[in-house]
């Protein structure tokens, strides 16, 4: 998904904007109608409420006819496949602990159905597939429609199944073309990845996949991925996607990616400056900050997203991309300047214009001095379709096309540079004759288009009829030479040779400067304020919005009472944050030192000697005191830290590794520890915990998950026992791969199947996940097929016992028949739902009324979701409804 750079630079620019979108109707703001087969997209029109989008562009169609896209025998094909809506398509998360039995539950449980054809009102419904170029079959492709989705039961279960699965984090919805770069930068575990623009994250997930894919349990790869964007508000989405990943190999950081810092440790030979490259002596690798793996998927104009983002069409214009052009060299010269001599970059776009594909990829070339090589990647993921880059193209600058940079108009050398056109070449300063003063608003053309001399066929295009996808350009680089000094140092310029408004055009070298935004400048003033709207028009912006705001919002309440350590004058001002290095507004982020936290986390866990904890945690507050998470880095991250640290904090991080622990005492403080294990941070510390972990059988694991409290007596006994030889507080409940028979048989390096997070009270045991996490690992493990008591109890009876009881009050209801028994706390719940894990339940008392019947082994207990205040001391309860 493309996205223009921020801000553009200029406040008349913003201002007009603004205006702009005040003007500009909403078309999300109301709700859709039920969309018919014939139109499954629709915009609002003021008389009917809704018609179908407009899904054509006179300009679009001239634009790509004349640039020859595809050969004339394949453009009906072309635009009609652009008309249609985009299959739905998925990856399961490769490095999930279940990703390959996911595939095989979704292919044996609703994929094979469709195998046989299965039909809607005499319409074939198309098969679920694998996309044949993805690795193992872990990405898929759908198409059926949403009429279809209706009318078909498993239809909507697969919908249901996969939106389920999307929320847990076992498999993300990507667009296919998206999927494709991260596999070209053939990552290796052992990586040093940097994804300039990464929000909102699905390419950053499928890189950390990567870093993690040879993974044993308790080792953590050499490798790290930070991720970068330049814009605050999608770093905590990108944050917010990553965390499913659960790794401490990651750093989220906030740069204009044109000016991504380059750190080199200040006592080492040659101090650090800021945009510099490999370009000066040989220094340690360990002493700078260089990559091995680098993605540019730059800002784009998208309009190979018209598919997802049929609004496209009615606001395609080709100022978009010429006005972009320039930000995207700046990135991937950047790019270049900070990767390894030998590492690969990989260049995309979802756009299909030359201008920011080819044209870019010849700057790149051209621009860094014979330092990188295109490679021809063809061999590499050969199901894969696609078409070699273009080598011929034109310029359309208003109403004139363009064939070289002879050819711009002077006034218009700051915008259409020569690197734009297939040769590159500039214009000599002595051509400026009254061709080039001609005026820019009537047809015109100019003789045949340039040719580039340089490999460009060696990019891919992917087309959107070749394989039923969006459409999208990759191109793979290799650094082969560490780029000269004097080119490092004229990148700002690279773009604007010839021109006579080039000292207008330089990048912003002063990170401390924000006033000039992206570091763009000139470029992007010239285009016409309807173009500097139109950047993001191929995500469904509002969602993302949504997504956004209920993020930073969770942060802003979660961030409340952080222990910041707030000088006086900070409290004064309000200000929660403190300054990173030079970048004011952002929590600093801190190794965790004290000795104290540390042993009581060491002690109270059992945390091995083996687990690296010194150097591993860090946290986002000088108070250790009143700090409410600790996070944990690996190696890798931990070392660019430090090394942010030595060579001047230059870096501004949004957030660093995972987040492992989390203050949680009881209002009681029985527990002895005064930090919980984050979800997230389990995987991770389970290796290396000996304390507060106890081994379930299958059975007493089933009875955990289903249930969100479960009461010491309810478990078998050995189970029970353990429990209640745990300290009050955090603990962890394991399931061993293999069933043992007893809890105390199993010994500590038992291979295990999965782990929860739990929270010990004074009688029972509950869960530190969310229901729908619980169903999920419950559905994972096939626990549900197994024949247990079943733990459901009847509406009506919560409601007799809610009715009866006040609120924290436990009552033992016997079913009169069976003589089975369920113990039904009454708790408002209703808010620990919405907080989800991150809300300790209550404890629970021990029963206090039993019905005058004996009660049988298995009590189960239960949570009501409805409370009152009745003082009652029995409920009666009819036999059939336990
Ligand atoms: C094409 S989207 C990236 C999509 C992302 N790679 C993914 O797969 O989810 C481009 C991103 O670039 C960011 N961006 C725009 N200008 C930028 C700049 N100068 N430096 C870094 N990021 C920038 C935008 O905020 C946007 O999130």
């Amino acid at each position: 998904m493309g996205r223009r750079g921020r801000d553009g630079g200029n406040k008349r620019g913003r201002t007009q904007r603004r205006d702009f979108r005040d003007r500009r109707p909403n078309v999300w703001k109301k709700s859709r109608p039920e969309p018919s087969a014939d139109q499954p997209d629709a915009q609002p029109s003021s008389e009917t409420g809704w018609m179908p989008f407009v899904m054509e562009s006179t300009s679009f169609e001239l634009f790509y006819k004349k640039q020859c896209i595809v050969p004339e025998e394949e453009w009906s094909t072309f635009i009609s496949t652009l008309k249609k809506p985009l299959p739905t398509t998925f990856r399961i998360n490769g490095s999930g602990q279940f990703a390959h039995g996911i595939r095989d539950q979704m292919q044996r449980d609703f994929f094979d159905y469709l195998k046989d054809g299965a039909e809607v009102d005499g319409e074939e419904v198309a098969p679920a597939r694998p996309l044949l170029w993805y690795p193992d079959n872990l990405a898929w492709h759908l198409s059926f429609s949403r009429m279809q989705l209706r009318k078909l039961p498993i239809l909507e279960r697969i919908h249901e199944f996969l939106k389920q699965e999307n929320e847990i984090g076992s498999i993300t919805r990507q667009e296919a073309v998206s999927m494709i770069p991260p596999l070209f930068l053939k990552v290796e575990p052992h990586h040093k990845v940097l994804d300039m623009c990464a929000a909102p994250g699905s390419k950053t997930f499928q890189l950390l996949e990567m870093i993690h894919q040879a993974d044993k349990p308790g080792e953590l790869p050499d490798g790290m991925v930070i991720a970068n964007d330049s814009d605050v508000q999608r770093c905590h989405l990108l944050i917010h996607q990553t965390k499913r990943m659960c790794s401490p190999n990651i750093l989220v950081t906030n740069h204009d990616a044109q000016l991504f810092p380059g750190l080199k440790d200040k006592s080492c030979r040659g101090a650090a400056t800021l945009n510099e490259g490999d370009a000066e002596g040989p220094v340690e690798d360990g002493n700078r900050l260089l990559f091995d793996r680098i993605l540019c998927d730059v800002p784009c104009s998208g309009d190979g997203t018209l598919r997802k983002a049929p609004d496209i069409w009615r606001k395609w214009n080709c100022g978009v991309a010429n006005g972009l052009h320039r930000l995207q060299v700046q990135i991937a010269m950047r790019g270049v300047a900070i990767l390894k001599v030998g590492g690969r970059l990989v260049y995309s776009t979802c756009s299909l214009n030359p201008v920011e594909d080819e044209a870019v990829v010849g700057e790149i070339l051209r621009a860094s001095g014979g330092s990188v090589e295109l490679l021809d990647v063809s061999s590499e993921l050969p199901e894969l379709k696609r078409r070699p880059g273009m080598m011929s193209w034109k310029i359309r600058d208003r109403k004139r096309w363009l064939c070289s940079a002879s050819q711009v108009n002077r006034h218009r050398a700051g915008v259409v540079v020569p690197s734009m056109f297939p040769s590159g070449n500039g214009w000599d300063s002595s051509d400026a004759d009254e061709k080039n003063e001609g005026p820019d608003e009537t047809e015109s053309e100019e003789g045949p288009p340039e040719i580039a001399t340089l490999p460009l066929e060696r990019s891919m295009r992917i087309l959107p009829h070749d394989q039923d996808t969006g459409g999208f350009f990759i191109a793979v680089f290799q650094k082969i030479s560490p780029l000269k000094a004097s080119i490092t140092e004229s990148v700002p310029s690279l773009v604007s040779e010839g021109s006579q408004h080039e000292n207008q055009n330089g990048i912003n070298r002063d990170p401390e400067d924000h006033s000039l935004g992206n570091g763009v400048k000139g470029p992007i003033m010239d285009i016409p304020v309807s173009a500097l709207e139109e950047d993001e028009v191929h995500e469904d912006e509002e969602e993302v919005t949504d997504r956004i705001a209920a993020i930073v919002e969770e942060e802003e309440v979660e961030e409340e009472g952080e222990g910041v350590a707030t000088t006086a004058n900070q409290r004064a001002t309000g200000s929660r944050f403190q300054r990173q290095g030079r970048w004011r507004g952002v929590d600093p982020v801190l190794f965790l030192e004290d000795e104290k936290v540390i042993s009581s986390l060491v002690a109270f866990y059992g945390i091995k000697e083996t687990f690296p904890l010194s150097g591993h945690l860090v946290t986002r507050s000088e108070d250790s005191s009143r700090l409410k998470r600790i996070y944990y880095v690996s190696k890798s991250v931990s070392d660019v830290i430090r090394l942010n640290f030595s060579a001047g904090e230059h870096l501004k991080m949004t957030s660093a590794g995972l987040k492992m622990f989390e203050r949680q005492q009881p209002k009681d403080g029985t527990s002895p520890c005064a930090f919980r294990i984050a979800s997230e941070g389990l995987p991770v510390l389970l290796p290396y915990m000996t304390k507060q972990i106890v081994f379930a059988s299958k059975r007493d694991f089933k009875l955990l998950l289903s249930n969100k409290v479960v009461s010491f007596s309810a478990f078998s006994d050995n189970f029970s026992v353990a429990l209640q030889n745990l300290l009050h507080g955090c603990c962890v409940v394991a399931l061993p791969a293999k069933e043992v028979d007893g809890a105390d048989k199993v010994s500590s390096d038992q291979p295990l199947a999965t782990a929860v997070g739990c929270w010990h009270g004074r009688t029972n045991v509950s869960l530190l996940i969310t229901k729908a996490e619980a169903g999920q690992m419950l559905q994972r493990l096939s626990l549900n097929d197994e024949t247990l008591p079943s733990t459901a109890v009847d509406k009506t009876v919560q409601g007799a016992v809610a009715s009866e009881f006040r609120e924290g009050e436990t009552a033992v209801v016997v079913n009169g028949d069976t003589k089975r028994a369920a113990i039904l706390t009454v708790q408002r719940t209703q808010d620990d739902e919405m907080a989800g894990v991150d809300r300790m339940p209550e404890d629970v008392e021990t029963p206090k009324l039993v019905k005058g019947e004996q009660v049988v082994p298995d009590p189960i207990v239960e949570t009501s979701s409805q409370a009152m205040d009745i003082d009652a001391d029995v409920v009666d309860v009819p036999a059939t409804t336990l």
